[in-house]
């Protein structure tokens, strides 16, 4: 991993940028295909595979329960040994760090298994929910609970494999819950109903899980999103191509918004299975330009922004990208129905509105998200990060235009965008 300062000032593009870039690979399908290839049996190769502090923790934790994961760091390619259910570890300690898709993922997947694993990450972890999750697997028959009953980590599952049958499972907490049951349920001993209670957030991430899993084998029904039906069946193990980054992405398409000029990020178009690819179309409502094609995606700024009243629940990992754009909007941006974005690194909704007013800007905060009304001038000030990687992604592409913006704790990115500092230097060239 770079080595990264205490803070870091973002000084003003000297011309706005021409540039074409390729972010590193998703987390959510690095963290999707390891499980998946964890479970087939034989050897996959995910290639594109991101590195960073969220799979890495992924990677151990398939490591932990004795499967053998190896990655080439160059050729940013992933081997892994999978054996079906049968894990050779009975006994292992996982420890997921701060990502919530390693956490429910590895949840539901040792619970497929036999043994007692334990489950346990950084202090903001044992603030995020698993309850749901838990009661699903327990319904399906898993011995699984929250060490000190707090609904959160640490996760202890004594495993003797899923019998299958029916579950609900809870969908407006977190779309991980639904996605780590859904990966897991063709390694259950039955067929599997389960059925979703509630609204389903993050929904694009539901669509991602089948498309990951139907590409090792396993391609099960579904009635909108609701009620699934998974029959017990191996996956296959195979070669996998890891798509970029959709929410990194962001980043880079708000600074040609920000800036003006143009950015190009390829490897990511119009087939992309990332929900965040829709971030381009808010940035299009506001003004810019957007060229989308099979293989790559150019925004163009330069026009005036408008702001835009938007429900971001299907795409929630970009909020705080917008909102940095927001600033350089005419009129406000309201940014609703991401109630959930308050379980995740941080309280996202309060973090922004903190952080935003430093810079100058109204914001009205909302129990489902806020409004933001953009200042006549952006005041420099000493953004704090909250230990969040986007927090810090976001608030850099407003220094990319404003005088004075300091990053606290810039290494923050590196769980899920080790490099992002070095790629945030291309725009300058
Ligand atoms: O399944 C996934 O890969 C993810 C789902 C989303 O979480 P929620 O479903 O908790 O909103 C998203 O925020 C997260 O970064 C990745
Ligand atoms: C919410 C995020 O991650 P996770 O839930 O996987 O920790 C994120 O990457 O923005």
């Amino acid at each position: 991993m770079p080595e990264y300062p205490a803070e870091l000032t973002v000084s003003p593009l000297p011309h706005p940028p021409e540039t074409r870039i390729r972010v590193p690979g998703s987390k959510s399908l690095t963290n999707r295909a390891l499980v998946v290839a964890g479970l087939a049996r034989g050897r996959s190769t995910l290639t594109g595979a991101l590195d960073s502090d969220d799979t890495r923790v992924m990677a151990e934790g398939l490591r932990a329960i004795g499967l053998a994961v190896e990655h080439d760091r160059e050729a940013a390619t992933v081997v892994v040994e999978g054996c079906g259910r049968h894990f050779p570890a009975r006994e292992a300690e996982l420890f997921v760090g701060n990502s919530g898709t390693t956490l429910r993922f590895l949840t539901a997947m040792v619970s497929v298994g036999r043994g007692t694993f334990r489950l346990d990450g950084v202090p903001r972890m044992r603030e995020r929910p698993v309850a749901d999750l838990l009661l699903a697997l327990n319904r399906l028959g898993a011995d699984a609970r929250s060490e000190l009953g707090t609904g959160c980590p640490p996760v202890v599952v004594q495993a003797d494999g899923l019998d299958g049958g029916f579950a609900e499972v809870r969908g407006d907490v977190s779309s991980q819950f639904l996605s780590g049951l859904l990966m897991a349920l063709p390694c259950a001993k039955g067929p599997t109903t389960v059925e979703v209670q509630g609204t389903l957030v993050s929904k694009p991430y539901i669509a991602m899980t089948l498309d990951v899993m139907a590409a090792f084998g396993r391609r099960i029904s579904n009635r909108d999103f609701k009620r699934f039906n998974v029959e017990p069946a191996p996956y296959t193990a195979r070669t996998y191509a890891i798509e970029p980054d959709a929410s990194a992405a962001s980043y880079f398409f708000a600074a040609a918004a920000i800036a003006g000029g143009s950015v190009t990020v390829e490897g990511l178009g119009t087939g992309s299975i990332q929900g965040d690819v829709g971030f381009v179309d808010l940035l299009e409502h506001m003004g810019c330009a957007v060229d989308r094609s099979k293989s790559s995606i150019t925004v163009t700024g330069g026009a005036p922004l408008v702001g835009i009243d938007v429900d971001m629940n299907a795409i929630s990992d970009t909020v705080m990208t917008l909102a940095a754009v927001a600033l350089f909007a005419h009129g406000p941006t309201r940014i609703r129905n991401v109630a959930h974005i308050r379980h995740k690194e941080t309280d996202r909704i309060a973090a922004l509105a903190a952080e935003l007013r430093k810079l100058g800007a109204g914001v009205d905060e909302h129990p489902d998200g806020l409004v933001i009304f953009p200042p006549d001038s952006i005041a420099p000030a000493r953004i704090a990060t909250y230990d969040d990687h986007r927090m810090a992604m976001s608030f850099a592409t407003v220094g990319l235009k404003a005088e004075g913006v300091t990053i606290e704790d810039p290494g923050c990115v590196a769980k899920t965008y080790p490099g992002f500092w070095e790629d945030l230097g291309k725009l300058r060239r």
